[in-house]
Order: structure tokens, then sequence, then C-alpha cells
């Protein structure tokens, strides 16, 4: 059977990176089909191919049993094939019907001028068929990230009209960074439109993957190992053929060590930051574990960042250690021993152009108590192998470049960056899980639980209620800038995840 699309034997390497090695694959028609597989086991690789954007060095696709070439996403695009972009492609001073309609040959223009009438009208055609409501005059820079990801999706869908039938979705990890009524909401499309598209899906979610997909692959180190119709598959099985070992029941955490006079290590009061954060309060006390989360916009990332010295106006009071913060800047912050994790750690957290190690050996000296570039070479390496090791970081060399890694393995040797030091005594965790695999997600919390075992404090903000159940000691919930739940000691008095999601939305 040909399918909508079908892969014949595609390879692709990198160098001396073989990010693909001789993959078959077959996506029927009106089917979802999901996609998973460890940290750089090759599906962005795939897609991008499916997408036009790389070119595979071996093997054929064929589109309705017909060989093609997709030498540009332009050419992917006239053949019906769309990427809804995880990092998101809409440019945010255009309104939503520009958006729609910038890489399309448009029948609304005069003389190169747009006739905003008719393109708003067919705009909303768009929007409609995914039933999402919003005026497309609307510059897409004040739409939340939920609503962009539908504008995304629109954008693909209007490419129905050009091809005039049956188009390929590509979504990848489109769920990240979206919350779970969101995530339904998105799920609720799809099924929509499922009847007149295919679809491929990509998460490290496994409970998702089941709910969404008809089918799913396993892909390890660039093959396809393993398909599965969803009604013959159970998120452990998934979860064993993925990650080659099964997965580990959750490890209890040992109860926190209770100082005779616990001095809280840090102090936050009356936190306001103005347009995100309104008069937060948190405490925090050594190898305490404090989970943070609310739904895109909370503020639970900007109190991370305040504390960090990211904020130039803010006011109340942080006191670390029962002293005010000194310098308010990170370079201040990291010499008192505060460590943190940005959430863009493309943009924030990672030196382009330079190896893994010295990514990670970044903040070394000074953690480990000697001055930059005085510790010696051969240890610095030895520790960064050691932590590339541990956290299984999927790199040819600790000397390759950063930005050549695949996503998930670049987030996992920005953290280490963190998680090497000697003398943190509070870490700081902006979505600390974004991208991972789940082994390497279950490798993270036994680090982080072994850290909060040793006496360092952890602010951590969760994607899922899952995950800051798992981990925390404390809970806190945030909506519109406030506290909106505050949970103590969650593993002897755990809430539901609906409970957390409710005090959420
Ligand atoms: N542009 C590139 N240059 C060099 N190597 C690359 C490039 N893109 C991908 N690779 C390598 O190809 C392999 C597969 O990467 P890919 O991004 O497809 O994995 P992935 O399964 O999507 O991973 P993740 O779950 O971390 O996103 C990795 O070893 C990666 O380092």
């Amino acid at each position: 059977m040909t399918g909508a699309l079908s892969l014949e034997g595609v390879a692709k390497r990198f160098g001396d990176v073989v990010a693909l090695d001789d993959v078959d694959m077959v996506l029927h028609e009106g089917e979802v089909l999901g996609l998973i597989g460890q940290n750089g086991s090759g599906k962005s690789t795939l897609m991008k191919i499916m997408a036009g954007l790389h070119q595979p060095d071996a093997g054929r696709l064929r589109l309705g049993g017909r060989v093609v070439q997709l030498r540009s996403p332009l050419e992917a695009a006239r053949a019906g094939i769309g990427l809804v972009h995880q990092e998101q492609s809409l440019i945010g001073s255009l309104t939503v019907a520009e958006n729609l309609f910038l890489d399309k040959p448009v029948t609304f223009t005069r003389a190169g001028v747009y006739r905003w009438a008719e393109m708003k009208d067919q705009a909303r055609r768009q929007l409609d068929k995914i039933e999402l409501d919003i005026d497309p005059a609307t510059p897409v820079g004040d739409l939340s990230f939920a609503q962009r990801q539908m504008v995304e999706l629109a954008k693909v869908l209007a490419l129905e009209e050009l091809v005039g039938g049956h188009l390929v979705i590509l979504f990848d990890e489109p769920t990240a960074v979206l919350n779970p009524p969101e995530i339904q909401a998105l799920f609720a499309q799809i099924r929509r439109i499922k009847h007149r598209a295919s679809v491929v899906f990509v998460s490290h979610r496994m409970d998702e993957i089941l709910d969404i997909s008809d089918r799913v692959y396993v892909m390890s180190d660039g093959r396809n190992v393993a398909e599965r119709r969803k009604d013959e598959v159970k998120v452990d099985e998934l979860y064993e053929l993925m990650v080659g070992r099964q997965r580990a029941g959750a490890v209890a955490r040992r109860p926190r060590a209770v100082y005779a006079n616990p001095r809280p290590r840090l102090e936050v009061r009356g936190l306001t930051v103005p347009g995100a954060v309104r008069g937060v309060d948190l405490g925090l006390a050594p190898g305490e574990i404090l989970g943070l989360i609310g739904v895109h916009g909370s503020g639970a990332e900007q109190v991370l960042r305040t504390v960090f010295g990211l904020t130039d106006r803010w006011s109340g009071e942080i006191l670390f250690e029962g002293k005010p913060l000194q310098a308010r800047t990170p370079a201040a912050a990291v010499r008192q021993g505060i460590g943190y994790l940005p959430a863009e750690r493309k943009t924030e957290g990672m030196v382009r152009n330079t190896s893994v190690s010295e990514n990670m050996a970044l903040t070394f000296g000074r953690q480990h108590g000697v001055a930059p570039g005085l510790l010696s070479r051969a240890r610095e390496r030895g520790i960064v192998a050691d932590w590339v090791r541990k956290l299984a970081i999927r790199t040819p060399s600790i000397d390759h470049r950063i930005d050549k890694l695949s996503g998930g393995n670049q987030q996992k040797a920005v953290l280490s960056k963190w998680l090497i030091g000697k003398s943190l005594k509070l870490l700081l965790l902006d979505h600390p899980t974004r991208g991972l695999d789940p082994g390497a997600r279950a490798d993270l919390f036994a680090v982080i639980r072994e850290l909060a075992d040793e006496g360092l404090s952890i602010v951590l903000v969760g994607d899922t209620p899952d995950e800051v159940l798992t981990l925390s000691d404390t809970i806190v919930v945030m909506k519109d800038g406030s506290v909106s739940a505050r949970i103590n000691d969650v593993q002897h008095n755990p809430p539901t995840e609906e409970d957390l999601v409710r005090a959420m939305v």
C-alpha cells in the first residue's frame, strides 16, 4: 500500500553523524501517525525531509504513489505538505490575515496592493475551519502562544485551496508549551480535520501520543525500530521500545533533612513586577524543592528571572540566607551560589559556535573554588565527560559544536553546566524537562532529587501537573501574576492533577 505519503530507504548524514539510516515509513490517508524516539534519534530530521527543509542523501519520497522531490518548503507546500513549527514561524508585527497568506500566491492583490476586505474574508474562512474565533486584523504579536499555534495550523490548512485536495500536516512537538486545556483544544481540531488530511505528530509524552495517534512509529539511532497500532500497545511498552529499559516506578524522596533552626534559604515577600507578578510570597528551606506551575503568562517564570537578577523593575523583598540580595544582577546571583536554567535555552543558555565541553565548563572554575581557567584542563574534561555519560548526552565527542546537537541534547548540555556546580545553594529551573525524552526526563528527576537530598534548594517551573507532583515538597500555583493555590508537604498530602489544573485556569 502506498499511502498518502511514503518514505523508502531514506538516509541523511551530517558530517560523520548518521541522522537517518534506511528509514521506511507509510502515512495513510486520514490517519494520525505518532512519531517517538529518544533525543537525537532522528525525528526532527525526518520531519524536515518531509517538509522540504532537508534533502535526503539516499532513498525517496512518494506522494499518492508518485515519486516526488521536495527541494524547498515552498515545493513541499505546493505538494500539500505543511509543517506546524515548534519554534513558531509567524511574524509578530503582521496581522493574522497577512501571516496566513504570506507564503502563498493570492488572488486578492491589485498592482501589489492587498484588497483588505477580500483578504479578511478569506482569512475568516480559514480560521473557521478550526473554529478559531479571532479577528483576522489582529497583529500576531498580540495573541497568546496557543492562539499563535492555532494560526500556524490554519496557515497550513490554507494550502487546501492551493492544492485542491488532501494535505499532509506535520507537527513537531506542538504540545510542549501548551497547558492541558489547550492541548485538548488542539486535539479536538486535529480530530475534526483528519478525514481530509494525514498527520504526523511528534511528542515526548507517551500518554498524549496514544491519545491522538492511530499508529505509532518508534525511532532509535536514526532507524525506524518498531511500529504499533494504538489498540495493541500501552504506554509502558512504548517507553521500553524507545528507551530500551522499563519505566522505573516513582522513586520516593527521602524526607527532607530537618535542621534544628532552619534559616530559610530564600524568602520572597510581596514580590511585584509591573504587568507580570502581583504580591507573591514564597519561602524555601535548604534541600527543599518548590514546584511552581501556571499557564503561559501566569508570572511563574518571571519570579525566577527576578530572583536571578534579570528583571529591572520590581518591588517587594527578596532575602537570600536572611539577607537582602546583593547587587541585583545575574553575575552577583551566580557569585552567591544561585544558578538559573532559562526556558529559552537556545537564546539565553547556550554559547553557540562553541563546543559541548566549553559550554558545560562555563561556570566551572568558580564552582570548584578556583578562578576561571585555573582548573586543570584534564580534570575539567573528565568532569564534563562524566556528566555527558550521566545524562546520556548524545554527542560524537565533548568537542562537538553544541548547536549541532539535537534539541533535547542541547538542553541536557546547558543544564549540566549548573548541575556540575559544587558551591551551588539555590537552583532555579525554568521548564527543565521541555524537549527531553522520557528516559532523559527520568534521569533528570533522579539527579534533581539527589541534589536536593544533599541540601541544594530548588525552585522549578514545571510543564505539567504530573511533573511538579512527582518532584516537589511544596507546590505553588500561579494565575494572572498571583498565587492561586499553595500546597505544603506534597509527598504526604498530594493534591490531584485536576486540583492543580483548576487553580491554573
Ligand atoms: N544541522 C545539523 N548539523 C549537524 N548535525 C545535525 C543537524 N541536525 C541534526 N543533527 C544530528 O542528527 C541527529 C538526529 O537529530 P534530530 O534533531 O533529528 O533528533 P530528534 O530525534 O529530533 O531529537 P530531539 O528529541 O532531541 O529533538 C543528532 O545526532 C543530531 O546531532
